[in-house]
């Protein structure tokens, strides 16, 4: 099969160092807690007057290539591999793009290798994109077109209202490899 995987949210771990990274700040307004996430861009869950101070911390250089890999990801994708899946990783640059675009592909180069980048498909619309499985945490992807993937939520506490079917990293071999 070819599995599209999303990046933030499947691979990279953008809301642990959104937490820690809004933590160090020191504002007033204390971190939301991971498990109490509702929405599935950050800024949501902040009172708007503090969207400035939530997209400064993301639009930072480093945040991107700093994200950690979420647990079990790597081990994923390379046992995906394995099982003869042609894996891709299919990720949405943010519109302040200046520092996500490069360090998106520092991230994949720097964990998963240099071979690895060549499986970019960086997109604003991923129903444009051929797969037969699309892996993301968001539960609602809009674009031009009807996709030919089927998607498989990935498990995160802002989709976990949502009746669809999930895997975590813990589960993708009962959920993809079969
Ligand atoms: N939880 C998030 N809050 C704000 N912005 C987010 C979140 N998850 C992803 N994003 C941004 C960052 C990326 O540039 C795009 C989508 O990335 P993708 O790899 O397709 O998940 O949205
Ligand atoms: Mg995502």
């Amino acid at each position: 099969m070819l599995i599209l995987i999303d990046q933030d949210g499947v691979l990279a771990d953008f809301e642990r160092a959104f937490h820690a990274a809004w933590q160090q700040a020191g504002h007033d307004f204390p971190a939301v807690a991971l498990e109490c996430r509702t929405s599935l861009h950050v800024r949501d869950d902040y009172p708007e007057a503090l969207y400035g101070a939530v997209e400064a911390i993301y639009t930072a250089p480093g945040f991107y290539r700093e994200l950690p890999p979420i647990a079990g990801a790597l081990e994923g994708v390379r046992g995906l591999l394995e099982a003869g899946h042609d894996v891709r990783i299919c990720t949405a640059p943010l519109n302040q793009y200046r520092n996500c675009v490069t360090e998106k592909f520092e991230w994949v180069e720097r964990h998963l290798g240099a071979d690895f980048v060549d499986r970019i498909i960086l997109t604003k619309d991923k129903t444009v994109v051929h797969g037969d499985i699309l892996v993301d945490d968001n539960p609602d992807i809009r674009g031009s077109r009807r996709p030919d993937w089927r998607q498989v939520l990935f498990d995160q506490p802002y989709n976990r209202q949502l009746d669809m079917p999930r895997m975590s990293w813990a589960s993708w071999r009962e959920t993809l490899a079969g």
